[in-house]
C-alpha cells in the first residue's frame, strides 16, 4: 500500500539557518526589562562586524531551496509540547514589539532574565555553560531544590539585517519554529540512558527554553584533550554506549544527523550522554520520502551529504559515528584540511590514514563505517556486532528498546492527541493514516512474518528476537565487502528497514509507540504529561497573523489495554517486563570492564581492600567519589582504606597511560599522601589568587589581559560535589605541584599564548581569538570589544560565537557564521574555563578544561597547547 501523508509528515524540514540566526534588527528602544539574549543581540546588531560568510552569502542556498520545497502540511497542528508563557511580551506582533524594543537603556541589572517559570517549577539561572549555534545553554537550579538542569535557550525570531524581505524572514522563522518544535518533541519522547533527557520545556513569545538533565562530567572533547587519545578499551566502552543510543533512535525512525564529538557529554557516572537533537528528523524507508537536507558539521558529514544526494537517514549517522570513533582512538579527525574544498574532496574520497598503533579490528570497524558508498557502508547491526565492539563483552550493546507488539485497532485517542510536534496533521488525520498503515498489506505481511518467526520451533525466542531486532539492514547489499560474511551479510538474516513492524516501519508508527510508552511511564510515575500545552498559546512569530490550531487537551484515562485486535490477533503483553530477554544489564557490562575512566573498578581490587560500599558501586569513579565523601568519623579506617585504593588507582592510571614520568609522579604522589590526612574529604575547586593572598599587583586578573568581570557572582552549586574525578584527568592534567605554582604556571602560559583570562572561583575564564589576535588586528579587535559589550557571564559578545559551519554540496559554506579556514568556523572567539580541582587524599591537583563556546577544533588546539606548555 502506498501511504500518504502531508508533505511535512515525517518529511524533511529545513535545517537551522545560521544566517537567519545572525540577522539583527535595526536598533530602537525597548520599554521593559528584557532577557539577556535580546538585549545582547541588539548590541551585536550595532557592531560593524560582519563575517565573510555573511557578506558573501546572499543567494538562497540549495538547502534553502529545498526547505521551501518541503513545506509544512496543510492544516498542520500546533507544535509539540511546551507550555506557553505570556510574560515575555504582550504585543500581538512579536516582530513589531521586538523592533520597537531595541533602543532600550535598561540597566544591566534588569537586562537579563534570571529565572524561568517552567511548568514543573521556577528555575534560576546560574551561569552559561555552553554556547551553540542555536543560542546559549545555561545551568539553572530549580527553586527550593538542589536540582540542576541545563537550559537551552533558543530565540524564536530572527532579526532584520536588511538582507531578506519580511516574507523571507517570516518563512525562515516558521521553519525554525518547526525545527524547534520537532527537537522538543523528539527529546521529550526519547527515553534512553545514554541520551540526555528533557525535563521540561517552556515557550515564551521570544524564546524556547528546553530544560535538559544537567550532564556534569564534562564534554567528551575535554576528555580527549586531557587524554590525547583513548585506549581502545575505554573507547570501546564509549562506542558501545553511542551505538546503543544511536540504534535506539534509528529503531524509532529518528536520525540524529549531528553526531559529533561536541555532542557527546560525559555524565557523573562516567557514561556518555548524547545531546543536541536540533538537526534530528524522522526518516522513512520509502524511497520517495528520502531526506534531502544537508546538515551537520562538515568534519563529521557523510560524503553523500556533500554530494547533495537524498538519503534514508541512518547511514549518515553511521558515517558520523565512524568519525567519532576515529577521534576517540586517534585524538584527531580522519579528514582534515585548512582549505575547505580540499576537505570536501578528502571526505568524498574517504581515504583515511590509520595510525599503526590501532588494532586491526579497530581499523576494520572504522573502515567499514567510513565507506563512501552508503549502500556498502556498515549498518548499525554490523557495527554493533563487530568483533571490536564485542571484545570483552558477551554480546552486542543493548539498545534498551522497550518490548513492543504490533499495533492493533482501535488506536488510543490519547496517544494520538499527544503526537504533536511533527506536523503529522490533526488528530483525525493521524488516526486515519495510522489505520491505513496498520491495515496495509505491507504491515500485515510484516506482522505475519514476525508471528511465523516466533512460532518457528527450530528457532529459540532469543534467536528470533535477534534476527528480528538486529536485522536492521537499510540496504540489501549484494556482495560482502569483507571476508567476514557473518558481519556484513546481514540482509540474509535480518529484515530490511520497512519490513519489521516493530522497528522503524514508518515514522508515524514509531511516534505512536514512543508517545504511548511515554504516557505509560508518566502514569507509572503518576505525574502529569509535561508535553502538551495547557494554556493558551501566545502567537509564535510566524503565526502572528494566522490562527494557531490548539491541539486537543489530553484525555486522561485509566490505563487501557491495546489488545483489541481487529487486524492482528492479541499478543502476549509484556508491559511489566519491558526489557528483552536478550537484554544484559548495564551493570553486567560494567563488571566486565575492569578499569573505568583510568581508575580501578571493584573487581580489580583485592577482596581484603574492598570497603563495604565498593561492592555496591558500579563504577570506579563512584568508588572514588564515595571514598572521598564518606564520613571518617564513622569509620576510623576509612582513610587508610581509601589511601590504598586511590594509591593503587593512581598508579594503575599512570601505568596504563605509560607516561614516561610515571615513576617520579608516583613517588611524589606517594610522598604527599602522607600529608593528606588533615585535608578535607571533598574534591573542591581551588581558591582564587585573591583568596590566597597572592594576587598580582592587587589585581584579580591577568594584567593587560584583564577584560572580564571580577568574579563569579553566583555560587557554583557543584562545589561540594566531587564531580570532577570522572576520568577527566590524565597524567598530563594532574600535578603534585603546590597550588600557587600551578596557578602561576597557568597564568604564565595563558599570557604567553595571548589568551585573555579572568580569575573565577576555582580557576580561570578564558577567551581567545586565534586568528584575530595578532598585532594590530588584536588592537582593532579590542577596540571592537569595549568593556560594555560583555555579557552577563563576563564574556565579550563582540564576534560571532557559534561553532556550526554550514556547507553546500558544492563545498561552499552556506549560512556559515564566520570567516576562516576550518569547519566549525575559524576566526571567531573561543571561550572556555580552566578549572583547578584538588584531590585532597592524594594531594593531587587536576586541571580541567571546559569549552563554553566557539570553534571546537581551535579550542582543542589551544587547550592542548596550554596543557603542553604547562608541563604539569
Ligand atoms: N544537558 C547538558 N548538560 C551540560 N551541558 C550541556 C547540556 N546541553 C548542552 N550543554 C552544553 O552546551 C553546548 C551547546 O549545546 P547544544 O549542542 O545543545 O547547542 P546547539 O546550539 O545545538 O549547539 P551546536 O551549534 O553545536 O549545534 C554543548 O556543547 C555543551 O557544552
Amino acid at each position: 500500500m502506498t501511504t500518504t501523508m502531508p508533505a511535512g509528515a515525517g518529511g524533511e524540514l529545513p535545517i537551522r539557518s545560521q544566517s537567519a540566526r545572525t540577522r539583527r534588527p535595526p536598533t530602537s528602544s525597548r520599554p521593559e526589562p528584557l532577557p539577556r539574549s535580546e538585549s545582547s543581540t541588539r548590541a551585536e546588531a550595532s557592531r560593524p562586524h560582519r563575517s565573510r560568510s555573511q557578506r558573501s552569502t546572499t543567494a538562497p542556498s540549495p538547502r534553502h531551496q529545498q526547505q521551501s520545497e518541503m513545506s509544512a502540511a496543510p492544516g498542520a497542528p500546533s507544535h509539540a509540547g511546551p507550555v506557553e508563557d505570556q510574560r515575555e511580551g504582550t504585543s500581538a506582533d512579536p516582530r513589531r514589539h521586538h523592533s520597537s524594543a531595541a533602543n532600550t537603556t535598561t540597566t544591566k541589572q534588569h537586562k537579563y532574565r534570571t529565572m524561568i517559570p517552567a511548568p514543573s517549577g521556577n528555575y534560576t539561572f546560574i551561569k552559561t555553560i555552553g554556547q551553540g549555534s542555536m543560542g546559549k545553554v545555561k545551568l539553572a537550579k530549580k527553586e527550593g531544590t538542589n536540582e540542576l538542569v541545563a537550559c537551552k535557550i533558543i530565540e524564536r525570531v530572527s532579526q532584520d539585517d536588511g538582507r531578506q524581505s519580511r516574507e523571507e524572514r517570516e518563512k525562515s522563522d516558521a521553519a525554525r519554529e518547526d525545527r524547534n518544535a520537532r527537537e522538543a518533541a523528539i527529546v521529550s519522547l526519547l527515553n534512553h540512558q545514554y541520551i540526555c533527557g528533557l525535563r521540561d520545556n517552556l515557550r515564551t513569545r521570544w524564546h524556547w527554553y528546553m530544560l535538559f538533565e544537567y550532564v556534569n562530567g564534562g564534554q567528551m572533547l575535554d576528555y580527549i584533550i586531557s587524554h590525547g587519545k583513548l585506549k581502545e578499551k575505554q573507547a570501546r566502552k564509549f562506542a558501545r554506549q553511542i551505538a546503543s543510543a544511536v540504534d535506539y533512535c534509528h529503531r524509532n525512525s529518528i536520525v540524529h544527523r549531528d553526531l559529533k564529538i561536541e555532542n557527546i557529554l560525559i555524565s557523573k557516572t562516567g557514561d556518555i550522554k548524547i545531546i543536541d537533537f536540533g538537526l534530528s528528523n524522522l526518516f522513512s524507508p520509502d524511497e520517495d520520502r528520502k531526506l534531502k537536507t544537508y546538515c551537520g558539521s562538515l568534519y563529521f558529514a557523510a560524503p553523500e551529504l556533500l554530494q547533495a544526494k537524498p538519503y534514508t537517514g541512518p547511514e549518515v549517522d553511521v558515517w558520523s559515528f565512524g568519525v567519532v570513533l576515529f577521534v576517540l582512538v586517534c585524538g584527531k579527525v580522519p579528514f582534515d584540511d585548512q582549505y575547505m574544498p580540499a576537505l570536501h574532496q578528502k571526505i568524498k574520497k574517504g581515504a583515511v590514514d590509520y595510525p599503526n598503533w590501532l588494532s586491526s579490528e579497530c581499523k576494520h570497524l572504522i573502515s567499514r563505517m567510513l565507506v563512501t558508498d552508503p549502500k556498502q557502508r556498515a549498518t548499525m547491526h554490523e557495527v554493533m556486532n563487530h568483533p571490536w565492539m564485542l571484545k570483552g563483552y558477551n554480546g552486542p550493546p543493548e539498545n534498551y528498546l522497550p518490548q513492543r507488539e504490533p499495533l492493533s485497532l482501535p488506536l488510543d485517542p490519547e496517544v494520538i492527541a499527544n503526537m504533536t510536534g511533527f506536523k503529522f496533521g490533526p488528530a483525525d488525520y493521524i488516526r486515519e493514516e495510522l489505520t491505513k498503515r496498520i491495515k496495509s498489506p505491507k504491515y500485515q505481511a510484516a506482522v505475519r512474518r514476525l508471528e511465523k518467526e516466533r512460532e518457528q520451533p527450530s528457532t529459540t525466542p532469543k534467536d528470533a528476537e535477534k534476527r528480528r531486532g538486529f536485522g536492521f539492514d537499510f540496504y540489501k547489499r549484494r556482495n560482502s565487502v569483507t571476508s567476514r560474511d557473518t558481519l556484513t551479510n546481514t540482509s540474509s538474516e535480518g529484515l530490511p528497514i520497512g519490513d519489521d513492524p516493530l522497528n522503524a516501519f514508518d515514522p508515524m508508527v514509531s511516534i505512536y509507540y514512543l508517545v504511548r510508552e511515554k504516557l505509560e511511564r508518566e502514569r507509572a510515575n503518576a505525574q502529569p504529561l509535561s508535553a502538551p500545552p495547557k494554556v493558551q498559546v501566545p502567537p509564535s512569530p510566524q503565526q502572528s497573523t494566522q490562527q494557531t490550531p490548539v491541539p486537543p487537551s489530553p484525555i486522561v484515562r485509566p490505563k487501557e489495554k491495546h489488545s483489541l485486535a481487529e487486524i492482528v490477533p492479541p499478543q502476549p503483553a509484556h508491559t511489566d517486563d519491558r526489557r528483552r530477554s536478550r537484554a544484559r544489564s548495564h551493570s553486567e557490562e560494567q563488571q566486565r570492564e575492569p578499569i573505568k575512566n583510568g581508575l580501578l573498578s571493584p573487581d580489580m581490587i583485592p577482596q581484603h581492600q574492598q570497603p563495604q560500599q565498593v561492592k555496591r558501586e558500579s563504577t570506579a569513579a563512584g568508588i572514588l567519589r564515595r571514598l572521598s565523601t564518606r564520613d571518617r568519623r564513622k569509620d576510623p579506617n576509612a582513610e587508610s582504606k581509601s589511601n590504598s585504593l586511590i594509591q593503587k588507582s593512581v598508579s594503575m592510571r599512570a601505568k596504563s597511560l605509560g607516561h614516561a614520568r610515571r615513576e617520579s609522579i608516583q613517588a611524589r604522589r606517594a610522598k604527599r599522601e602522607a600529608e593528606a590526612a588533615h585535608q578535607s574529604s571533598n574534591v573542591v575547586r581551588e581558591e582564587t589568587d585573591a583568596e590566597l593572598g597572592e594576587a598580582e599587583g592587587g589585581e584579580t586578573s591577568g594584567g593587560s589581559h584583564e577584560r572580564f568581570q571580577e568574579s563569579d557572582a553566583v555560587e557554583d552549586p557543584d562545589l561540594a560535589k566531587p564531580v570532577f574525578l570522572k576520568g577527566i584527568f590524565s597524567v598530563s592534567t594532574t600535578s603534585t605541584k603546590p597550588l600557587p605554582e600551578i596557578r602561576a604556571d597557568i597564568k604564565r602560559v595563558l599570557k604567553m599564548l595571548g589568551v585573555e583570562y579572568a580569575e573565577i572561583r576555582g580557576g580561570f575564564r578564558c577567551s581567545h581569538s586565534p586568528s584575530v589576535v595578532r598585532g594590530s588586528d588584536r588592537d582593532r579587535s579590542r577596540g571592537d570589544n569595549s568593556r560594555d559589550n560583555r555579557d552577563e557571564d563576563g564574556y565579550y559578545s563582540g564576534r560571532e560565537r557559534s561553532s556550526r559551519r554550514r556547507y553546500s554540496s558544492s563545498g561552499q559554506e552556506v549560512g556559515g557564521s564566520r570567516s576562516g579556514g576550518r569547519d566549525g568556523g575559524g576566526g571567531g572567539e573561543i571561550r572556555f574555563e580552566i578549572v583547578i580541582v584538588k584531590v585532597p587524599i592524594v594531594s593531587l591537583h587536576g586541571v580541567q578544561f571546559k569549552r563554553v563556546g566557539g570553534d571546537t577544533w581551535q579550542y582543542k588546539g589551544v587547550a592542548e597547547q596550554i596543557v603542553k606548555e604547562l608541563r604539569l
